[in-house]
């Protein structure tokens, strides 16, 4: 199994990008884990509380799941991979089966940041576009599809998003073997990674 990890602050176009990838490649032999699928459950808080959470920092995740998940796929088993709300910011309580493939991309903001996890994988990517970009996709992302108005965006990245990717985010672009640059859409470097996920396959 190759393993490949895909990082890089919010809106640089991680999602964007592996969606890119999987085009043309051959159906089923490429599986998907979003770290946001492992945003921790927090059903023993109310909404007005979860609001507050910061979803930028590490321990908003639960690596430990994460990291056992990938191992159980590494050893050929599937796993449930949680399905996450950012309307409700909670679980859902529903499950995806993701079934071990042949190429395994997980891909979010903080993957680089857990040690163990980056000792998984086999290549790490580092999407890269500046911030300012990142902030404009954002904005017209989480309005349309995360349920969100321009206070609650703003608010967020002033308070938590914008000190976070400073702190935890933006460094470890130095683990990346391949960055890619994603201020505009980037066919050339998608093309590359498609390459190297078609000499796995063959
Ligand atoms: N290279 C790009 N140029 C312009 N818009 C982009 C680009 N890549 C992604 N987007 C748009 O920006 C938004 C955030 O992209 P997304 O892939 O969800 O980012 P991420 O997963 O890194 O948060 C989406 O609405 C997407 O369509
Ligand atoms: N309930 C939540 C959980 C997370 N976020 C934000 O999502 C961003 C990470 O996801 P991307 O798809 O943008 O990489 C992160 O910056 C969190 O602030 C949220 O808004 N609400």
């Amino acid at each position: 199994m190759l393993i490949i990890g895909i990082a890089g602050g919010t809106g640089c176009g991680k999602t964007t990008v592996v969606n890119q990838i999987l085009t043309q490649l051959p159906e089923g032999e490429v599986g998907i884990i979003s770290q946001d699928s492992y945003y921790k459950d927090t059903s023993h808080l109310s909404y007005d509380e979860r609001i507050k959470i910061n979803f930028d920092h590490p321990r908003s995740i639960d690596f430990d799941l994460l990291e056992q998940h990938l191992k159980d796929l590494k050893a050929g088993e599937s796993i449930e991979q949680p399905v996450y709300s950012f309307v409700k910011h909670n679980r859902t309580g529903d499950t995806i089966k993701t079934k071990p493939r042949k190429v395994m991309i997980v891909e979010g903001i903080l993957i680089l940041t857990h040690p163990e996890l980056r000792e998984m994988f086999d290549i790490k990517i580092f999407v890269h576009a500046d911030s300012d970009e990142r902030l404009i996709r954002r904005l017209k992302r989480d309005i349309t599809e995360r349920g969100r108005d321009i206070d609650e965006v703003l608010a967020r990245y002033q308070n938590t998003l914008k000190p976070m990717h400073q702190q935890f985010i933006q460094p470890m672009m130095e683990y990346a073997d391949i960055i890619i640059p994603n201020n505009k859409y980037n066919t050339v470097a998608v093309d590359i990674v498609k390459t190297i996920i078609n000499e796995k396959l063959q």
